[in-house]
């Protein structure tokens, strides 16, 4: 048999509720055969990072060499990367071996407020990995970054979506995950539409890698051949679940429950997805 092939190319949270922890488990559970290039180790559990000990630009090339020259992927991902020279490399190695459909999750800074994304490596993103993606998944503030404005009303939003894709991305989800409010609404732009979907948010405070997750999963669905806006569908599904069953681990901001999605239908009929101009 054969299953979808899906690479994370990211950090290591070893409290396993983010980075390639999170990227590995969500494929699994989304079907899909999931490798790792790792950009980072870092020391983290609910409560925060207490050490970043990142690889060598060398490291991430050989290990993005050794499974695109014999193995390949499907869709691939890109979360925590640390320095400018990474991301240079990453790059470049995705172009040199041809590879996507790619996501790229524009991580900087984590639920604990430690930065993961060096200052300078903010502008390089946008130059750099943008240009390469299908879809980029910046949160609020990462949004607000992007494009070095304030994105508080869903116009401002909007007008951040389009410019996101200036920079070169083929789309964009600004995710609300940051925002008041009872409903979790995410803000889908490809170029031609809008599509907002939206979940009841769920009061908890087990939001620990919720970023990563959601983005993992619209890279296992993408590997599986679906197109864009379903794939986004079934990440939102996903990482819904996952956040409606914690699993109360840890004394801080606890992991989501990737084994949810498989065995839990209670929140599925709740996502909505609408049209906007
Ligand atoms: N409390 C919540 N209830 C329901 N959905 C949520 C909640 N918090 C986040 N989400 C959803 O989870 C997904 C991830 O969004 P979020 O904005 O939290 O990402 P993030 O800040 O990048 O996460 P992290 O940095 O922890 O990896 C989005 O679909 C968002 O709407
Ligand atoms: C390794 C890693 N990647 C991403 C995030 C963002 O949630 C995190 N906390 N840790």
């Amino acid at each position: 048999m054969t299953l979808p092939r899906a690479l994370t190319i990211a950090g290591s949270d070893s409290g396993g509720g983010a980075g390639i922890q999170a990227d590995l488990k969500t494929f699994q559970e989304l079907g899909a055969f999931g490798m790792s290039a790792l950009t980072a180790v870092t020391a983290q559990n609910t409560q925060g990072v207490s050490g970043i000990y990142e690889m060598t630009a060398e490291a991430v090339a050989r290990q993005m060499d050794a499974v695109l020259e014999d193995i390949g992927v499907d869709a691939l991902k890109t979360g925590m990367i640390a320095n400018v020279e990474i991301m240079e490399t990453i790059a470049e190695k995705i172009r040199q071996h041809g590879v996507g459909p790619l996501v790229v999750d524009p991580v900087m800074v984590a639920k604990s407020g430690h930065s993961l994304l060096e200052k300078d490596a903010r502008k390089a993103l946008t130059q750099t990995l943008l240009p390469l993606a299908l879809l980029v998944t910046p949160n609020l503030p990462e949004a607000e970054i992007l494009v070095n404005q304030q994105l508080d009303t869903e116009a401002k939003r909007k007008d951040g979506a389009r410019r996101i894709l200036d920079m070169g991305a083929s789309a964009v989800v600004i995710k609300g995950g940051h925002l008041e409010g009872e409903t979790a609404s995410d803000l889908f732009y490809d170029g031609e539409s809008f599509l907002t979907f939206s979940a009841p948010r769920i009061h908890t405070r087990h939001t620990h890698g919720t970023g990563c997750t959601f983005s993992a999963a619209v890279t296992a669905e993408l590997a599986k051949g679906r197109n864009l806006a379903d794939a986004v569908y079934t990440a939102k599904k996903f990482i819904t679940r996952a956040i409606a069953r914690p699993l109360e681990l840890g004394k801080g901001h606890g992991p989501t429950n990737h084994w949810a999605y498989n065995r839990d239908r209670d929140p599925e009929g709740v996502i909505t997805r609408t049209l906007s101009t």
